[in-house]
């Protein structure tokens, strides 16, 4: 009997449900695979910001890996907001150590309200212990430019960036455009073998978009984890979070959480 694809997340909670693992863990069910979660970080937070988060203690980092390892077989991981850089050398760890699947790395830097999600100090140790292990790495527009240390804005700034990414390890790029203006979101695809695609959608007005990075990445892993290839399931995750975002739930008095619902009907 074929096991049910089964993902894992290792990355920060929300408590208003919105982004990180919460998301994670949403797109996951709504993709039908079978959804697991290492917890990095804790934060309390809500729509209209983040007010206090805490790190977990690295042994427990390690035994919740151990735990996924023992018992289920993993066929795509994805991680998301690891704060500092003991913990982003933690996972590193963790990922030599077992085998997860291709790995998605969102490099999650900053929250959409401002807060920082991941020390300064530890992007260089992002760079060096956790890009070579990507399968596809997936930095917001601001991420990228912080990556590189280039502004980026024209479409060979997008290119030139995405090759500096792959000369650091990662093998596929998706550099995410939410964070430009314009009518059209773009995002721009440089995949292993040179393959490069602008994945476009029309820009939806609006604020409710808390968690559109944690939710691009938690599909495209659970995507992965269905056997899809890399740029099937891009398409389908650049699909999912165009109608997530389009089909507005009232949720918070602030940046709100997305539909991942979406394209479901509901009783
Ligand atoms: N207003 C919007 N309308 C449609 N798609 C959007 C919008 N904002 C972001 N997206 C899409 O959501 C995904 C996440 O993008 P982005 O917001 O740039 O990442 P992050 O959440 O990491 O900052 C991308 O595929 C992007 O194109
Ligand atoms: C735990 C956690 N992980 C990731 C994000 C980024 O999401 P966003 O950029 O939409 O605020 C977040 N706010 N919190």
């Amino acid at each position: 009997m074929n096991s049910f694809p089964q993902t894992l997340t290792l990355a920060g909670t929300d408590s208003g449900g919105g982004a990180g693992i919460m998301a994670d863990l949403k797109t996951m069910e709504a993709r039908h695979v079978f959804g697991t979660a290492v917890v990095v970080a804790v934060t309390a937070q809500n729509t209209l910001g983040v007010q206090k988060s805490l790190m977990l203690p690295i042994d427990m980092i390690n035994a919740q890996c151990a735990s996924l390892a023992a018992d289920f077989q993993i066929k795509a991981c994805k991680t998301g907001m690891l704060g500092d850089k003991e913990h982003v050398l933690a996972v590193a760890n963790n990922l030599r150590q077992y085998d997860f699947g291709p790995l998605t790395v969102d490099p999650v830097m900053v929250a959409k309200g401002g807060a920082i999600l991941l020390e300064e100090d530890a992007i260089k140790t992002m760079i060096t212990e956790l890009f070579p292990l990507a399968t596809i790495l997936t930095p917001n527009l601001l991420e990228a430019e912080k990556i590189v240390g280039q502004t980026i804005d024209t479409p060979s700034d997008f290119k030139r960036a995405a090759q500096m990414m792959q000369q650091m390890g990662a093998k596929n790029i998706v550099i995410k455009g939410g964070h430009k203006v314009g009518e059209k979101v773009q995002d721009y695809v440089l995949l292993a073998n040179g393959h490069e695609q602008w994945l476009s959608a029309p820009r939806i007005d609006t604020k409710r978009t808390h968690g559109t990075g944690d939710t691009l990445s938690a599909c495209i892993t659970a995507e992965l984890a269905k056997g899809h290839s890399i740029i099937q399931a891009l398409q389908i995750a650049k699909n999912y979070i165009s109608q997530a975002i389009a089909q507005t739930i009232q949720v918070g008095h602030g940046h709100g959480p997305l539909n991942h619902w979406a394209g479901q009907e509901l009783s």
